[in-house]
């Protein structure tokens, strides 16, 4: 499973990518909101940084509308990924990009049949939400299974990005179920890399060290 960042900050972004595993950026409105300026000048920021693709989310609510917004994302860069919401006037834009060779990522994706509408409509990326539907007493993480064991029974070719990602264990999860790409915040990245008893042993090891070298120099 791949690695996104979930995020318009571009500090996060730039300190996950400095780690050297992140494959993608995704961005929602919420997100966006959060960083105090123009959207245009977010995505212009991220595109300069990453190298896989970045999910920009269009705000319209017609497919009219959505198709202006993602032509003027894609013209940006073709690392472009036009983000659109589920539902009828998204698919009917979804099937407009596909035909016009532009990325989509299908997003808040809570069910099995809107991701195989989605995928039939060309979208590249679909995106099932974990936390959202755990929210609401749903099993995400069987959601995850669900749609890739029905896109690799159909040789669909739609990628899963597992979204609504809150802890490592929707990580590990998200992976062995089948998502080709976990999106998730910077927090949960820097969490997936600790653990108590490295940080215990990198102490001990430190510790060990300087009573030898004492001994030694004594
Ligand atoms: O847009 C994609 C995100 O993963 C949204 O999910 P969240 O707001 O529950 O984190």
């Amino acid at each position: 499973m791949k690695i996104f960042i979930d995020t318009a900050n571009i500090e996060e972004v730039k300190a996950a990518y400095d780690l050297g595993v992140i494959a993608g950026v995704t961005t929602n409105p919420s997100l966006a909101a959060k960083e105090g300026r123009a959207f245009e000048d977010v995505l212009h920021d991220i595109l300069g940084i990453v190298d896989g693709p970045v999910s920009a989310q269009v705000t319209d609510t017609e497919a009219k509308g959505m198709i202006a917004q993602g032509e003027d994302f894609a013209a940006l860069s073709d690392k472009v990924t036009v983000k659109v919401p589920m539902g009828l006037e998204g698919l009917k834009a979804v099937a407009h990009f596909a035909k016009r060779g532009i990325k989509t990522n299908v997003t808040l994706i809570f069910t099995i049949n809107q991701a195989l509408m989605a995928s039939r409509a060309g979208a590249t990326f679909v995106s099932p939400f974990i936390n959202r539907l755990e929210n609401v007493n749903h099993d995400g993480l069987q959601l995850i299974e669900g749609i890739a064991d029905l896109f690799t029974t159909h040789a669909i070719p739609t990628e899963i990005i597992a979204a609504s990602i809150r802890t490592p264990y929707h990580v590990t999860k998200a992976a062995q179920a089948g998502a080709h790409i976990g999106t998730m915040p910077y927090d949960v990245i820097r969490q997936l890399v600790q653990h108590p008893l490295t940080d215990q042993g990198v102490k001990k090891f430190l510790d060990d060290w300087s009573k030898y070298q004492a001994a030694v120099l004594a």
